[in-house]
């Protein structure tokens, strides 16, 4: 065990997970390979080539690594993800991958190996289709969220609770990131030329930008559930038959509608790509079907779950009047749609987009799609109070795509 933190060479890694108990053979084969492809940090892959047993070492680096050295990033994280993968799998039992280490100085996670899963987002560009995801996600937002919220716990284990997940730090990132530079000239800020006209609108539009203010603060005050932080389809890995959530380093006690809502707005973002990804019309617009299908389910699963635990477990009287139930759950709507919003303008005009968009190579294409997902997000931040179920969202969004001139 090492006595001070290092990033781990490909070497480093083999020898690491060798010394751990439990793991592998004294006479296994290990070949390793560093397959991070996210924001934040390293990502092993190692394997026995003489059993085929694998893990997964994830490593948090004290920086950000899409940045650099010069975007110093605590190494707790580390510790929020662990933490909150082994809650997770006490509420959401087969929905993410199994810790098998955790390690406070190396700043480290050994886990399972999901390599026979791929990231949902990759799959989704490819127009596949998978039957178990709405249910699987809504089974994990249900109960993640419910079971981590004052409606179950007592108000001393709720409280302790907040205090085990205090993440100031990555919670800074999605408060300038998500939820204040794409509405400024931000030097964070990335955004495809030709919707300058469009992303300009954004800036000089204070209505708007008053909305977004309004669930900043409810991102930065509500803290109502264990949230993963960051679900969007890169943090979700999919077989036909298997749904694994990964990388809850982004975890908080926060407004339960932001979870749901970051989901909702990657299959959106999706659907938007899809008017520039290649393929027939046809092809495109029945999978863009699958999509707003897959996001109205997740919601309409999502509430007849959290009813059926509120209905068993809720834990104070007040919340047993008749009704309470329904406006929570309306308002855990409008938050999520209003969260939605704000998540898809920022794969479009801020800090780290979305592979949907950026791998539509024409960019006056790409414009198109992406003009279509600003408009998306910009009417779910301004109508999510006038909807009031799944049906109604998948509604807006169809008549927003079905408009001939996307103007914002
Ligand atoms: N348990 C796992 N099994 C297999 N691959 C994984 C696992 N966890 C992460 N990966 C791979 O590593 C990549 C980066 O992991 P991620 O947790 O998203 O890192 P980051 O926090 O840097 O975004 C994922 O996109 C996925 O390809
Ligand atoms: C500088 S962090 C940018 C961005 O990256 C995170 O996503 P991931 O760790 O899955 O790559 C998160 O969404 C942050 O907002």
């Amino acid at each position: 065990m090492a006595q001070a933190y290092q990033p781990l060479t490909d070497e480093g890694a083999i020898q690491y997970v060798r010394q751990l108990p439990g793991l592998f053979e004294q006479t296994a084969e290990l070949v390793n390979r560093e397959i991070g492809d996210g924001n934040l940090n390293l990502v092993f892959h190692i394997v026995d080539q003489q059993s085929d047993k694998s893990v997964i070492i994830k490593q948090a680096l004290p920086y950000a690594r899409v940045v650099g050295e010069s975007w110093p990033l605590t190494l707790d994280r580390a510790r929020i993800e662990s933490e909150t993968l082994k809650k997770e799998a006490e509420r959401a039992p087969g929905l993410v991958p199994k810790v098998f280490h955790y390690d406070p100085v190396m700043a480290l996670t050994v886990m399972e190996d999901l390599s026979d899963h791929i990231i949902l987002r990759t799959g989704l560009i490819q127009r596949q289709r998978y039957p178990r995801l709405a249910e699987d996600i809504a089974t994990f937002l249900a109960h993640t969220l419910f079971f981590t919220s004052d409606y179950y716990l007592d108000p001393a284990s709720k409280k302790e609770l907040v205090r085990q997940f205090i993440n100031p730090e990555l919670c800074n990132i999605t408060e300038g990131l998500v939820f204040t530079d794409p509405y400024y000239d931000a030097d964070t800020n990335s955004f495809n030329p030709h919707i300058r006209p469009q992303v300009e609108a954004i800036w000089s539009d204070a209505v708007l930008k008053r909305e977004v203010a309004t669930l900043k603060e409810s991102f930065m005050t509500k803290a109502q559930a264990l949230l993963h932080g960051d679900l969007h389809t890169g943090s979700i890995m999919v077989t036909d038959s298997s749904t694994k959530v990964i990388d809850p380093e982004f975890a908080f006690v926060g407004p339960i509608g932001f979870d749901i809502g970051a989901f909702l707005a990657n299959l959106f973002l999706s659907f938007a790509s899809h008017e520039g990804q290649p393929g027939s019309i046809t092809e495109r617009r029945e999978y863009q079907v699958w999509l707003l299908e897959t996001a109205q389910q997740t919601w309409h699963r999502f509430e007849q779950q959290f009813r059926t635990l509120w209905q068993e477990h809720v834990r104070d009287e007040m919340w047993k009047t008749p009704g309470y139930v329904d406006q929570v759950l309306q308002e855990i709507l409008v938050d999520s749609i209003g969260f939605a919003g704000c998540k898809m303008m920022r794969r479009v005009i801020g800090l780290a987009p979305v592979a949907d968009l950026e791998t539509i190579e024409d960019e006056r294409v790409r414009a198109e799609a992406e003009r279509l997902a600003l408009h998306i997000g910009r009417e779910c931040v301004l109508q999510r109070r006038s909807i009031t179920d799944g049906d109604a969202l998948v509604h807006l969004v169809q008549s927003i795509a079905a408009q001939k001139e996307v103007q914002i």
